[in-house]
């Protein structure tokens, strides 16, 4: 049996399956099978690593649709799987579900580890879907959930505000009107299918206006704060000269008085 050894966040998998166990996309699962016993500071970011590579049918995903099974811390297992509605629904549960079908299959206490993690850990079989339920590039599914997400209790409306710039409000009824959603629905209660119509949507208003891509609702709101920071500052520099000139006038007219 071969050994690998590398760092697995950018180790390549594409060349480790033998080319007999191949299959195509719309095949059954081909008879590999990824596992998993995954450090906790790696499982996310990896998990998303290779979220992307199958909406990109890449690395291991050249040969079809292998299934995986990894662990995860429990909360993060939650997570994952999380339905519509569940307090648990967050940006990584959508983008899982579009893309695989993803179940918890079991938990393992803490204490059945040497040396013991503080907190239980899940895991999860994810099996790539045939037709991902989102049909828009990844980064693009993955904007629109960071945005949604940011606000996942208030209104829809607040969330897709952040998508586009202040002066461009329109925009978001824009997006609710061709999606067909409530503005009133809240992000952890849409459906998988719910959100590829906003993120259809969203694909539709940046072919027509490419520009609204760039917006960056974090960059603009710590512009904001570095703005206001920067007059807090000099508030305070104006407040500090004109103290030590009031000061420097009262000196000079004490002495003026002492002549
Ligand atoms: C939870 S332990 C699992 C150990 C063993 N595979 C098992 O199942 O008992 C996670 C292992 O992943 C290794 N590891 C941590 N970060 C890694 C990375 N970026 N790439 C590859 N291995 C990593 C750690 O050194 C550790 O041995």
């Amino acid at each position: 049996m071969d050994t690998f050894k590398g760092d697995i966040l950018s180790f390549n998998m594409e060349d480790v399956v033998p080319p007999e166990f191949a299959r195509t996309w719309h095949d059954s699962t081909p008879d590999i099978h990824v596992i998993g016993n995954l450090p906790f500071s790696v499982s996310t970011p990896l998990i998303i690593r290779w979220l992307d590579s199958i909406s990109r049918q890449s690395n291991l995903w050249i040969h079809g649709r292998t299934p995986m099974t990894l662990t995860f811390q429990k909360e993060v297992a939650e997570r994952i799987v999380a339905p519509p509605r569940s307090e648990y629904r967050c940006r990584l549960s959508v983008m899982c579900q579009y893309l695989c079908h993803v179940s918890l299959k079991f938990s393992i206490p803490g204490k059945a580890f040497v040396p013991p993690p503080k907190v239980d850990v899940g895991v999860v079989k994810f099996v790539p879907r045939k037709d991902p339920l989102i049909r828009q590039p990844f980064s693009l599914v993955e904007r629109i959930n960071r945005h949604l997400f940011h606000h996942a209790n208030k209104y829809c409306v607040k969330s897709l505000g952040t998508l586009f710039p202040p002066d461009r409000e329109d925009l978001v009824w824009t997006v609710l009107e061709l999606s067909d959603i409530d503005s009133q629905i809240r992000p952890f209660e849409l459906t998988n299918e719910q959100i590829g119509q906003l993120c259809d949507a969203y694909a539709t208003i940046i072919r027509q206006e490419p520009d609204i891509l760039t917006y960056e609702f974090r960059s603009q709101k710590s512009a904001k704060e570095r703005r206001q920071k920067i007059n807090r500052v000099l508030a305070l520099e104006q407040k500090l000269l004109s103290s030590s000139h009031e000061a420097t006038t009262e000196k000079s007219d004490e002495m003026r008085d002492q002549r």
